[in-house]
């Protein structure tokens, strides 16, 4: 089988295409009050846009990290057909190190952030069982009335049949933010390059910086 084409990414434009969700953001007034990066690749475009979105007068915004990592799930039947992917999770919230008025999610604008957009089964994960925590804490605490806002932000979102929704509302209401959609082609993030001086021309060649 052919290699799927690669797309070379630079740091510049990582950098670039927070900034321009950032002020698509701050322009619709929507700050987010906590930001939780999906690792490994949610990281560093959390920290960036968190920069970003920094507005003067107003405290950093904290930033969490969930551990969420594809697992190849063989099935029990050894086809084609079966082979599927399990999320795993290896980290979640803590809320014992933040502000003590952060207690939970309830009532906040959450800005979720991975670097990309497969298949959509990690943030289809992701947003499903935050929404059923949020949904618990609410109901122990006797907080139905306030309303929790969940956004998602990826740099890349990958122009493919998904295998999991997110939920419609979200997607209808311009909460689901992808910096750009691009073909499903394999897509070659700066961390994980070898040469970090021949990544960066390869994505400047292809207009990626
Ligand atoms: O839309 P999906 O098909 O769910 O794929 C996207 C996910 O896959 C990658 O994570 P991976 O599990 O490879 O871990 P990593 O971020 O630590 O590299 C990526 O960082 C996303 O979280």
């Amino acid at each position: 089988m052919a290699e799927p084409k690669k797309m070379y990414i630079s740091y510049n434009n990582i950098h670039k295409l927070c900034q321009k969700v950032a002020k698509e953001i701050l322009a619709k007034n929507e700050r987010p009050d906590i930001i939780i990066a999906i690792t490994g690749g949610g990281m560093i475009p959390a920290r960036i846009i968190r920069s970003f979105l920094k507005v003067k007068g107003e405290k950093n915004i904290p930033i969490q990290a969930i551990g969420l990592s594809l697992y190849e799930d063989m099935g029990v039947d050894d086809t084609v057909e079966t082979i599927g992917k399990e999320v795993i999770r290896t980290q979640w919230l803590d809320f014992m190190a933040l502000d003590k008025h952060f207690d939970s999610l309830i009532g906040k604008k959450v800005l979720i952030v991975d670097e990309v957009d497969d298949t959509r089964t990690t943030l289809h994960y992701a947003v499903t069982e935050l929404e059923k925590e949020i949904e618990v804490q609410q109901k122990r605490l006797n907080r139905l009335n306030e309303e929790t806002t969940l956004s998602v932000f990826v740099l890349h979102n990958k122009d493919k049949p998904k295998k999991a929704d997110l939920p419609a509302k979200m997607m209808e209401t311009g909460h689901y933010m992808a910096a750009v959609t691009v073909p499903d082609e394999w897509l070659c993030y700066p961390w994980e390059a070898d040469d970090i001086e021949e990544h960066t021309e390869l994505a400047k060649q292809q207009g990626n910086d």
